[in-house]
């Protein structure tokens, strides 16, 4: 089975983080290289840019992809969403110059020109809203293009916001809502291996919001310590050689954790150790 992931950009870290965090280690997996090799001799990881994974996936060159839902809906492919990876959280909006009124509505377009480096969704999302525009494709700094009279709004990425406030541009709409996800092809996304290639990464991204807690406790103390514990599903309890006191163990969300803590201390428990959870497969 092969898995494409970005070969370089800000996706390339995390997706081969949360690999490895997976389990699925990568045994050369150099950078820049075409492929890796995995500990299961059975998984291949291809290198690629997130923009050619969806292609990738859907020629069959791949069996699942890490890449953008941007990404896919401009690929225009039609493939199997199966996990929302939980980074690379954008968003694709038009935007045009703060101080240009003549555009401050999606039909205030009508007519004009809009730079992007996606024009399939671009053009789909004028399509859509009836607004005829003439789409000119860039392949960077679009931010800049409205400055220069080569458009009158862009579509583009945005997270935090930075880029398009420093470059003077307002959103006018919100084109797509995108993340990172694991994709396949609708005849390889029930594949025992692609479904634990999913299973492995949902146990990583279970895992991350909750804590393994231990403590000790007297007997006594029990009842009250199980009530406090807002853990998935019942503690579980151990006997502690040569002592009436008892181990309790629970995973708890990390949210919880603090106020927790402060009641379990407060019911008798004691030595409360804390610790992150690698994987958690429910
Ligand atoms: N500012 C951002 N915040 C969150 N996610 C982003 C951001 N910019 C891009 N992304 C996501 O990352 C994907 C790839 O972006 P990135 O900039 O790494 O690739 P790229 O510019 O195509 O790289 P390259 O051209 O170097 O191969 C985007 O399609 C989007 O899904
Ligand atoms: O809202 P912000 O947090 O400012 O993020 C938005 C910017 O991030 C991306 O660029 P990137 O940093 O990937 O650079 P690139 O143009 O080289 O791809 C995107 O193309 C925007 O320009
Ligand atoms: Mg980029």
């Amino acid at each position: 089975m092969r898995i494409a992931v970005p070969n370089k950009g800000r996706l390339h870290d995390p997706s081969v983080e949360l690999l490895e965090r997976a389990g699925l280690h990568l045994v050369d997996g150099a950078d820049r290289q075409l492929y890796a090799q995995t500990v299961d001799p059975d998984v291949t990881v291809l290198y690629a840019r997130a923009a050619d994974i969806p292609e990738y996936v859907a020629d069959g060159a791949a069996d699942v992809g890490i890449t953008g839902l941007d990404q896919v809906r401009e690929a225009g492919v039609d493939l199997v969403d199966l996990r929302d990876l939980d980074f690379g959280r954008c968003r694709l909006v038009l935007a045009a110059p703060e101080d240009d009124d003549s555009v401050t509505s999606v039909a205030d377009f009508e007519g004009g020109r809009v730079a992007t480096e996606f024009p399939n969704i671009t053009r789909r999302f004028f399509e859509e809203q009836g607004v005829e525009v003439d789409i000119a494709e860039v392949s960077g700094a679009t931010e800049l293009t409205p400055h220069v009279d080569i458009a009158d709004g862009i579509v583009d990425i945005t997270s935090t916001g930075t880029t398009l406030r420093m470059n003077r541009l307002e959103i006018v709409a919100e084109v797509l809502q995108s993340s990172v996800r694991l994709f396949a092809r609708e005849d390889t996304a029930d594949a025992e291996k692609v479904q634990q290639v999913d299973m492995a990464l949902g146990s990583v991204l279970s895992a991350e919001d909750k804590r393994y807690l231990m403590m000790n406790a007297p007997e006594e103390a029990l009842d009250d310590v199980k009530e406090v514990l807002p853990g998935m599903g019942g503690p579980t309890v151990m006997d502690i050689a040569g002592s009436d006191d008892v181990a309790v163990h629970a995973v708890v969300e990390e949210s919880a954790v603090f106020e927790t803590i402060n009641d379990l201390k407060s019911v008798g428990a004691s030595d409360v150790l804390v610790t992150e959870i690698e994987r958690l497969v429910e």
